[in-house]
């Protein structure tokens, strides 16, 4: 198997130790000292004035392996520490303990092979030259790389056709909307083939429209050229499209690793079936039989109102015809609709749970 067949998910998780690996963290830890911040009156000067220190561990002894070809998706709540991980990988910053293993290189000391190697993108900032006509910039990251002229070429069509450039090439970078500038920092990321892309937060802020054709950009590199692709994002919905696997980190530590399939399976059980039925032939024994609280077939009622009964199903696929089977018997089935867990309903549920992560990590664990 190769790296564009494992991107598009031809493999099962355990094919994927055969690829080499790309990214290796092992042990990683960052902290931070930052003046101990006042309370009261004139907080901020008082912070700012501060003479002790307080030091925060943004990330705290992570490890995991990314294998060259594959899309990780990394989720977490606003400062779990996401961008500090991707800084570290991206050799910007130095880890406080711990390793980071680039194609076998120290990101943070070998600069320059790291520059070749990858591709970086922050949603939130720009690399390119705020006063230059994009093209220009785009120019100039190529000479920079030392992209021969016919590669230059090839991918700037590349990226033109998929983000569609052309309306832009010639407009000054601070000119350009965010949706636009996103788009040319995406394309200036690629213009070397990058071996791995890193993108933070990529469509933070972007309309539907553009953050499809970013995704699909991504998609598209990582499924035909089998570029590695490492993305932080509060947009489930990027990493559905994008990754097979999610690492979510919850304050600085890993709480889950593992495939977006899972994550979803292990709140399927969430899932409710509505169905709607005629109340008048279903009658007094309809509100009796179809009450909260009883069971049909395999599902629980959760809500029941004359002609509407929600149910929640368990994870069995073949949970559906017994329900509807059961309600047929007794009235005329009018209606029904499933309610899917989305994958932001699930990372939700498992915040908000005690122990959800565990005994999510504990059954990836098994499935291994
Ligand atoms: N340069 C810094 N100095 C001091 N503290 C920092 C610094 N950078 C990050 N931190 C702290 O480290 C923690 C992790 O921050 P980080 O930016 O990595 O989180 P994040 O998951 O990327 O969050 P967000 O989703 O909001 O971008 C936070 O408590 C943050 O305040």
């Amino acid at each position: 198997m190769n790296a564009r067949q494992h991107a598009r998910g031809e493999d099962v998780p355990n094919d994927s130790e055969e690829l080499p690996p790309s990214i290796e963290v092992r042990n990683l830890t960052k902290e931070f000292r930052r003046p101990r911040r006042r309370s009261g009156r004139f907080a901020a000067v008082r912070t700012l004035l501060a003479t002790d220190h307080e030091v925060v561990r943004a990330v705290d002894d992570i490890s995991f392996t990314v294998r060259a070809g594959e899309a990780v998706g990394c989720i977490g709540s606003n400062g779990a520490g996401k961008s500090t991980t991707i800084k570290m990988l991206t050799g910007v910053l130095a880890p406080t303990s711990g390793t980071v293993r680039l194609d076998g290189r120290d990101p943070a000391g070998a600069r320059k092979e790291t520059a070749r190697r990858i591709g970086v993108v922050f949603g939130q900032r720009s690399q390119l030259w705020w006063d230059l006509p994009l093209v220009e910039s785009l120019e100039l990251v190529a000479d920079i790389h030392g992209v021969e002229p016919a590669r230059y070429r090839r991918n700037l069509a590349r990226a033109e056709a998929v983000l569609g450039l052309s309306d832009f090439l010639t407009t000054p970078v601070r000119q350009l909307s965010l949706g636009r500038r996103v788009r040319g920092d995406l394309a200036a990321a690629v213009l070397h083939d990058p071996a791995v892309l890193f993108l933070d937060e990529p469509t933070i802020g972007l309309d539907v429209h553009t953050r499809d054709r970013v995704i699909d950009f991504v998609r598209s590199l990582n499924g035909e050229q089998g570029t590695t692709v490492v993305l932080t994002t509060h947009d489930l919905a990027d990493i559905e499209r994008l990754c097979r696997r999610v690492i979510l980190i919850d304050a600085g530590s890993i709480a889950y690793d593992g495939t977006v399939t899972r994550l979803k399976a292990a709140y399927r059980a969430r899932r409710t079936l509505t169905v709607t039925y005629d109340a008048v032939e279903a009658g007094d024994a309809g509100s009796a039989v179809f009450a909260a609280g009883r069971t049909l077939g395999e599902g629980t009622v959760v809500e029941a109102s004359p002609g509407r009964v929600r149910v929640a199903l368990p994870a069995s696929a073949s949970a559906v015809p017994a329900i509807l089977a059961e309600v047929g018997q007794r009235c005329a089935v009018t209606d029904l609709s499933i309610d899917e867990n989305s994958l932001e309903n699930v990372v939700k549920e498992l915040y908000a749970t005690e122990g959800g992560f565990e005994a999510l990590a504990a059954a990836e664990g098994a499935d291994r």
